[in-house]
């Protein structure tokens, strides 16, 4: 069992603590954030997460697990200290990294003898050596300090479970000693462990996000040739993914990849490699094609309908994937504000978003109670988010509700075979359109 604390509460300082304790460490979870800290020490997960809130009472009953807003409290005979601050991207692409400096200037204050600091945000390469001459340099008393890059790869909605059976952990660290005790803090998860230098565990972090974007912009660009040759994207990915050399996963068309990880980490990327005056032309690529698919639907919407001025949309699905509340650099965000250029009038709905997608999109937008709210007489549904919800959604439902069922769906959540049986039109990705013979207008 270690001492730990955990520098802030956000998406993966929150799991790393909770995941820490449950396999038995003594872990104190340290956020700026008051009211963070305050929902925490009411029981209740500041995020949507499956799983989350039962670990955090049991671990906080079994008293493993502890929220605080003191950093001299939270750092008081603590061995190891892990930094899970926001490294949130500047307006020209580059990680900022404020508040891990930040977080540095406190361990200084308030830490004295030996430490291990463990970077699990993600960083640019070279930014943990920072970290430790910054920690050394502002130190009020003597302090030897030992950094470990360890960069997270779980995904939200995933998150418990990625934690217990990740495909790897990296530990990257010039001190032997330093990279034993966090391989040991990480033994109970029984993951295979690879032991780097600080700057190839801090490019790992990159490359792992940059290549499973890459793969997604390829599969949209294939999607995008699979509709004007006739071939079904479905059909080309599965037979893709069954050669092992590809690989089955991050083949799904849709409209591009959103989230607080793959946006600001490609454009981070292509940063980096422009400081070392290198032009990444594959990345920026990625980055174009991405931003291009994004807005799929409403191009699809205006090629059908000629002009969407007073057209009532209906956009289901708010989340940049199902199972979070998360909607930073979501598509959903980014198709709504083209929406509103182009003078459509738009009902939002999701399962879980709705509140944080409100703080984005204020009063711009109607916000259902349900799905069938939301299509009630719609002249059109767009499809942002594959929640369970919108895929077993009964597709009657669409015909009954909608002024004109037609539908584009961004994230090929039903089968053509099943559209065909009813009265809608459907729009997918990389797939044929469907026109029900039905429908008139
Ligand atoms: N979200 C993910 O799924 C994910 C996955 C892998 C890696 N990452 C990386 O992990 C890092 C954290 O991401 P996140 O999504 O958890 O961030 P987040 O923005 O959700 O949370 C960061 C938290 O840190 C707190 N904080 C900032 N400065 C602080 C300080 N000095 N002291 C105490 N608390 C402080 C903030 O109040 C906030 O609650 C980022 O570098 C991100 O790129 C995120
Ligand atoms: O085949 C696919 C897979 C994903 N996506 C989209 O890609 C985005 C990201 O999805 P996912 O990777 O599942 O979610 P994140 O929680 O953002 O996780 C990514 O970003 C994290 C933060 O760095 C990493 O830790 C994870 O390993 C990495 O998968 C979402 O908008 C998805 O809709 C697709 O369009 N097609």
């Amino acid at each position: 069992m270690r001492k730990i604390a955990i520098v802030g509460t956000g998406y993966v300082g929150l799991v790393t603590g909770v995941c820490l304790a449950e396999i038995g460490h003594q872990v104190t979870c340290i956020d700026n954030n008051v009211d963070k800290i305050a929902t925490l020490l009411d029981g209740k997960s500041p995020i949507y997460e499956p799983g989350l809130e039962k670990l955090i009472h049991r671990n906080m009953a079994e008293k493993r697990l502890e929220f605080t807003t003191n950093h001299r409290e939270a750092f008081f005979k603590v061995e190891v200290i892990y930094l899970a601050v926001g490294t949130p991207q500047n307006r020209d692409g580059s990680a900022n990294l404020d508040c891990i400096f930040q977080a540095a200037r406190e361990i200084s204050e308030h830490v004295s003898g030996e430490i291990v600091v463990v970077v699990k945000s993600t960083v640019p390469v070279g930014t943990n050596d920072k970290i430790k001459q910054s920690i050394e340099e502002n130190a009020l008393s003597p302090l030897k300090v030992d950094v470990v890059s360890n960069p997270e790869f779980l995904r939200e909605g995933h998150a418990i479970y990625d934690t217990f059976h990740g495909d790897r952990i990296v530990i990257g660290s010039s001190s032997k000693r330093a990279a034993a005790i966090i391989a040991e803090i990480n033994e109970p998860f029984n993951i295979p462990i690879i032991h780097t230098d600080v700057r190839s565990a801090e490019m790992i972090k990159y490359a792992s996000n940059a290549f499973l974007a890459t793969k997604i912009s390829f599969i949209n660009e294939i999607s995008t040739i699979c509709e004007k040759v006739g071939a079904n994207i479905e059909d080309v990915a599965y037979g893709m993914g069954q050669d092992s050399r590809i690989g089955s996963q991050f083949l799904k068309a849709g409209i591009g990849y959103g989230g607080s990880c793959f946006p600001k980490d490609t454009k981070a990327l292509v940063q980096i490699a422009g400081n070392v005056k290198h032009t990444f032309d594959l990345l920026e690529s990625v980055i174009r094609i991405n931003n291009h698919q994004q807005l799929k639907l409403v191009e699809k919407a205006l090629l059908r309908f000629g002009s969407l001025k007073g057209m009532r949309v209906a956009i289901l699905g708010l989340a940049f994937k199902p199972n979070t509340d998360d909607v930073r650099e979501a598509a959903s965000i980014v198709l709504v504000e083209r929406l509103l250029e182009e003078g459509g009038r738009i009902t939002v709905y999701d399962p879980v978003a709705m509140d944080n997608a409100r703080k984005i999109l204020m009063n711009e937008v109607n916000y259902a109670d349900s799905l069938r709210e939301a299509l009630y007489q719609a002249d059109m549904a767009l499809i942002v988010t594959e929640w369970d919800e919108i895929k077993e959604f009964p597709l009657e439902e669409f015909e009954k509700l909608m002024a004109t069922p037609i539908i584009f769906d961004g994230r090929n959540c039903y089968r053509l075979e099943d559209i065909e049986q009813y009265a809608i039109e459907y729009h997918s990705i990389g797939r044929a359109m469907i026109k029900a013979t039905q429908l008139t207008s």
